[in-house]
């Protein structure tokens, strides 16, 4: 049955969320992650009696411009529920991953340079940083090409980070997408996946960087994801 407004137990919780999503936008640019229109966030919003929703950027909207109230609500099909804006267009890859990875409460896709860079030769990020171990639990794998307007690039998506500790991928020819327990945690994500890609350039033009031992992967992750302290 499609949902064709937003249940009213779920009216603050969409608004909450139209909120902060529309905040984390302003990340975007004043990490340097994106220009002009690319990019989006968005965030679930569970519904204990029923269907997800989730609340995007809509499609082709100036950052400058993006406002709470200009937030669009989608059901996990990719359809309109609330907003007078067409959603993103990236909305059907949003929705896949949240249908199949119900662990994910936000998402983000940026054409951030140097991730889009390495994601142009479809290469993954060695695990040479220990801000790698920590923050990717490894290297920064690629996911396939995939054409914009189908579940493609979501299947994508899901089929690399299932089961994998980094929360980014590289889709091929594309761009990074990343994932979080909520979309603050997909925006971090986001943000540091660039760091890090233009760190291991950076490295690359003077050598090759150094591997970090797996055992030291393993202790530096499980520190900072369950140790270290993160406001
Ligand atoms: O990369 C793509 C599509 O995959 C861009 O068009 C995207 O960054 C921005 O599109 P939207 O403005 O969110 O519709």
């Amino acid at each position: 049955m499609p949902i064709t407004e937003v249940p009213a137990h779920l009216r603050a919780a969409v608004d909450a969320a139209k909120e902060k999503v529309a905040a984390l936008h302003a990340e975007l640019p004043r990490w340097e992650l994106v220009v002009w229109t690319a990019g989006n966030v968005s965030e679930r919003v569970s519904n204990p009696d029923g269907d997800d929703l989730l609340v995007i950027k809509p499609s082709g909207v100036a950052y400058d411009d993006i406002t709470p109230g200009s937030m669009v609500v989608c059901d996990l099909e990719g359809n309109l529920v609330e907003g007078d804006r067409s959603p993103s267009s990236d909305t059907a890859a949003h929705a896949y991953v949240y249908t199949h990875m119900p662990e994910v409460g936000g998402v983000v896709h940026t054409h951030s340079t140097y991730a889009t860079a390495w994601a142009a030769r479809a290469e993954e990020i060695p695990c040479v940083l220990t801000m790698m171990a920590d923050e990717f639990g490894g290297p920064v794998p690629v996911g396939p090409f995939a054409i914009i307007g189908d579940d493609s690039i979501g299947r994508g998506i899901v089929e690399t980070l299932s089961g994998h500790r980094s929360p980014a991928v590289l889709m091929r020819n594309h761009g990074p997408f990343t994932i979080g327990k909520d979309a603050r945690a997909a925006v971090k994500a986001a943000v540091m996946v660039e760091e890090v890609a233009r760190t291991v350039h950076v490295s690359r033009q003077l050598g090759e960087p150094l591997p970090i031992a797996q055992e030291h992967v393993d202790s530096l992750y499980a520190r900072y994801q369950n140790v270290y302290g993160q406001h």
